[in-house]
Order: structure tokens, then sequence, then C-alpha cells
């Protein structure tokens, strides 16, 4: 059988930097190939060559036997190769149907019928009308996939679409995506989730540091298997949790109900939340069931009227009307879910980034930047956290979306807060240096450090908290504890059944 998509020696170096090297790959059609490999191994690098994002230093691509070679996404949708970024490329200000229609041709009442109903039938749902602003990041990534598949592609790219998915969403994108794979449409598949990669692919192309460097049928080989291939060595071992005494309450939210001012926000009812010091809290549930609102009401982006001022407790100060400088101040710190934007300025310097949040750290004296202990911090965290990239002055928008991550959580922890507050702690982050970043985590709460962690991979929540809430519909559930607690009890409340009887 003919390859549907053929790569001969494909290769792609940003300065120094080869980012891809020598590249052979063959997409065969009814196909969902996966690609694999760390963080910075050059998997984006190589979609965005399929796509004409980029183009190639060296190399031929055929497309259905002819060779091609796409100078614009554009003309890679026009050949039939459609993708879906790992960061989005929605503008914030039009509604999901506007954004639609910048790509997809149609008027806006058919187009909008449309998106509800493929939405409906692939459990990608969202509101036609909704601004892309108000929309969670899982949100906006179903708006992404659902513009890609309006125009029909026959190769369909995706950038990790399952980091923000929630379980249930995610074995629906994947009938989806068998169900495109038997209509004749081949998928490239980029996700660090090994277990999917072996319940949905038939190959798999491993990367490592920019090079092909075997491949296999995922379905023949473990997870632990695979991950060896991908990061060539074993697996880190979980750090033991060990036992605490009952600490300070570090966060305390009592009796708040905090209706949206946004239409499309979710409204917060939140009985009772408190995180002490020497444990972990988790917070599961579907993105867009208030995980955006919450976020911005601890970490003071929402100021609260005067009358609630004392119903926000942080190291127990009354921080209602207490902006985000004030707060990390008191020692609170705080990891956005969205890197690009509210977690790094992606056209600044790693250095320069470092100086957003750790300024306090010695970096500024008298209003003047310290330079060399600016670079000296942001060194020491892309060691710590094996942050891959050039040096302290590579632009933060340079680097691939798992080491921005690792970036931004090694900053926030240098910190050394007494409060830290993650959203989406491994969002995007490899299986190697993921098991890293929760010992992190684990490693403050074992030195007595509050830690409250908004997550959607119940796994991960199950592996390093002490106890959990599920947000649902902007209802915090009960505090339920760990290891007591089932998954499917957890389940049970992300879906809402458990609310009712709880409320009944
Ligand atoms: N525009 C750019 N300028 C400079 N360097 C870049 C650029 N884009 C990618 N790189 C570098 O190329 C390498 C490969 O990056 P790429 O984003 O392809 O990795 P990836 O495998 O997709 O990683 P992740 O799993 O973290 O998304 C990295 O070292 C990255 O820093």
């Amino acid at each position: 059988m003919q390859p549907l998509l053929r790569l001969r020696g494909i290769s792609k170096s940003y300065g120094t930097v080869a980012a891809n090297a020598a590249i052979d790959l063959d997409v065969m059609p009814h196909s969902i190939h996966a690609i694999l490999g760390e963080n910075g191994a050059g998997k984006s690098t190589l979609m965005k060559l399929i796509y004409g994002v980029e183009t190639p230093d060296e190399g031929g691509m055929e497309w259905q036997a002819k060779p091609v070679s796409p100078g614009s996404p554009a003309e890679a949708r026009g050949l039939g190769i459609g993708m879906v970024f790992q960061h989005f490329s929605l503008f914030e200000t039009l509604t999901v149907t506007e954004n639609i229609s910048l790509i997809v041709p149609g008027r806006k009442a058919a187009l909008a019928q449309r998106i509800r109903s493929l939405g409906a039938q692939y459990g990608l749902e969202v509101n036609p009308n909704a601004l892309v602003h108000s929309l969670s990041v899982g949100e906006r990534q179903r708006v992404e996939i659902l513009r890609c598949l309006m125009l029909e592609p026959k190769l369909l790219i995706l950038d990790e679409p399952t980091s923000v998915l929630a379980p249930q969403s995610v074995e629906l994108l994947f009938e989806t995506l068998r169900k495109l794979r038997d209509g004749g449409v081949s998928i490239l598949f980029i996700s660090h989730k090994l277990e999917e990669i072996r319940a949905l692919c038939d190959r798999a192309t491993i990367l490592r540091a920019g090079r092909v460097a075997g491949e296999v049928d995922p379905r023949a080989h473990s997870a632990n298997a695979l991950a060896t291939l991908m990061i060539g060595r074993a697996m880190p071992a979980p750090l033991p949790a060990k036992a605490m005494p009952e600490g300070k309450v570090m966060l305390d939210i009592a009796g708040l109900s905090y209706p949206s001012d946004d239409p499309f926000g979710v409204s917060l009812s939140l009985p009772s939340l408190q995180v002490r010091a020497g444990e972990i809290v988790g917070i599961a549930g579907v993105s867009g069931n208030g995980q955006t609102e919450l976020a911005a009401l601890i970490s003071g982006e929402t100021s609260l009227t005067a009358d609630k001022r004392d119903v926000v407790r942080i190291l127990g100060r009354p921080v209602g009307r207490m902006g985000a400088a004030a707060r990390r101040k008191l020692g609170f710190a705080f990891v956005p879910e969205d890197r690009l934007g509210r977690g790094a300025v992606p056209e600044m310097s790693l250095a320069d980034n470092s100086l957003l949040t750790a300024h306090r750290r010695g970096l500024v004296r008298r209003g003047l930047i310290n330079r060399r202990k600016e670079a000296d911090f942001t060194r020491r965290c892309m060691a710590d956290f094996d942050v891959r990239a050039s040096g302290p002055k590579a632009e933060a928008g340079s680097l691939s979306g798992g080491n921005l991550q690792k970036f931004i959580m090694g900053r926030e922890i240098m910190l050394d807060p007494d409060l830290i507050f993650v959203a989406q702690p491994t969002w995007g982050v490899d299986i190697g240096a993921s098991a890293q970043i929760r010992q992190r985590l684990i490693a403050m709460r074992n030195a007595g450090k509050a830690v409250l962690v908004v997550s959607e991979e119940l796994e991960e929540l199950f592996e390093i908290c002490d106890r959990l809430h599920v947000l649902h519909h902007g209802r915090l559930s009960p505090s339920l504890p760990l290891p007591q607690t089932t998954v499917e009890e957890v389940g049970e409340w992300m879906i809402g059944a458990k609310e009712t009887a709880h409320a009944g």
C-alpha cells in the first residue's frame, strides 16, 4: 500500500538546536500513528513542517505519492491536512462560531448548528455563542478539534489532544478518531500518555533528540517498555509521602458563593475548602466546571466585595480584597493552567520571566535588576527542573510546551512558598518529567508546605493527594480522604450524581 504521507531525510534547526535531524516517516492510509518522545524531542517541530507552519532545511515530502512542500497552513489544508495545536490559535474576543467561520466556509447560523451537532456526536460540546475568552482550556481545545473536523481532512494532526480532556471525553474522542480512521482519515497523534497510545494507535515512531529512535507497534509493548525506549533510561520511582502532624490552616475558604459576572462563566459555590501545612489537597473535575474561576479567586485576579473580605484567608490573613502581588508577598505561589499568557510572557527571555515572580528573591535591589542573580536563579531552575533550552536568554515562547511548564513549576517552587496553588502541574510534560514534578510536590508537602493542586488527571491526584474535592458546575464537593475514596466515587461526583444524593 502507498503511504498517504512520506517524509525522507527531513531536517530543521533553530540556531544551534537540531530540532529535527534526517527524519524518515511513512503515514499509511487508515492508520492512527503516534509520535512519541520526551519534551523537546522534536515532535511539534515535525508536525509544523508537515502542516506548512515551518519549512524544512533539508529533505522531501510526498503526499499521495506526489512531491509537495506546503509553504503555509492554508496550502496544507488545501491538500487535506488538518492540525490541532498544543497552544491554541483562537481569537479571545470572538465567539466560537466567529472563530470557526474564519477558516470554515458557511453562514453563521448553519455553522452554529453544525458546531452543536458535531459537538454532540463526538462529545465535544461547546456553546457556539460563547466568547472564547470565557472558555476554559479544555473547552478551547474542543473548539480547535471541531474546527478541524469541519474541514473534513484526510490527515488529522493532533498535538496532545487529550491533555486537557476528562477521562470520559478521552474515550469519546478515541471513538471519534477510530470512526474517522475507519472512514479513511489517517491520524498523527502526539501524546505523552502511553496507555492512550497503546489503546488507540497502530504505529508509533519514537523521537529522541530530533532523530528517529525506533518505530514499533505500540500494542505489542508495555507502557513501561515504551517509556524506556523514549527516555533511554528507567522511570524514577514515586517519593513516599511521610506521616505528617495536622498542620496550620494555610488556605481557608468558608461558605463562599460567588456569582460569575461573565454570562458564560461558572458561578462558584464553595461550602468549605481548607489546605493545611503538610498536606496536598486536590481539586478533581472536568475543566470548565469552575476551575478558572476558582484559580482567579485564590490567586487574587478576582477581588471580592468588602463584606466578603474575610471569606478567603491565606496564611491566616483575610485576602478577599488583596491583589495578586500582595498575596504572593504573604508566601503564596501560583502556577496557572494557561502557561503562555498568565504563566509566562512568550516574547521575554527565561531570565526576565524569572523576574516576574521571583523579583523579591534578591533579583531586584533598590529598583535595579541584578542581572547576574537573575541569570543564576534561572540557570538553577533550568538545572533542577531539567528545563531543556539554550540558556537563560532563550525566549520563553521558543521552548517546547513541556519544557516551559517545567520552567514555570520550577520558578514557583524555588520561591519556597508556604502555600502553593498549582493548576494542571503536568499538562504537556513527558512521563519522566511528570514523575519528577510530582516528586517535587510531595517533597514540598513533606517539608510542611501546603499544596493545592487542580488536575483533570485522576491518576495523578490519587498518586499525590491526601484529600480531594471535586468541582462540578461550580459546586465543591465535601472533602474526600484518600486512599479511602475510590476512583468510581470521585467519578460520580464529577458527573453530579453524588451531588444530588448529598443535597437530598
Ligand atoms: N521557534 C523556535 N526557536 C528556537 N528553538 C525552537 C523553536 N521551536 C522549537 N525549538 C527547539 O526545538 C526543539 C524541539 O522542540 P519541539 O517543540 O519540536 O519539541 P516537542 O517534542 O514537541 O516537545 P514537547 O513534548 O515539550 O511539546 C526544542 O529544543 C525547542 O526548544
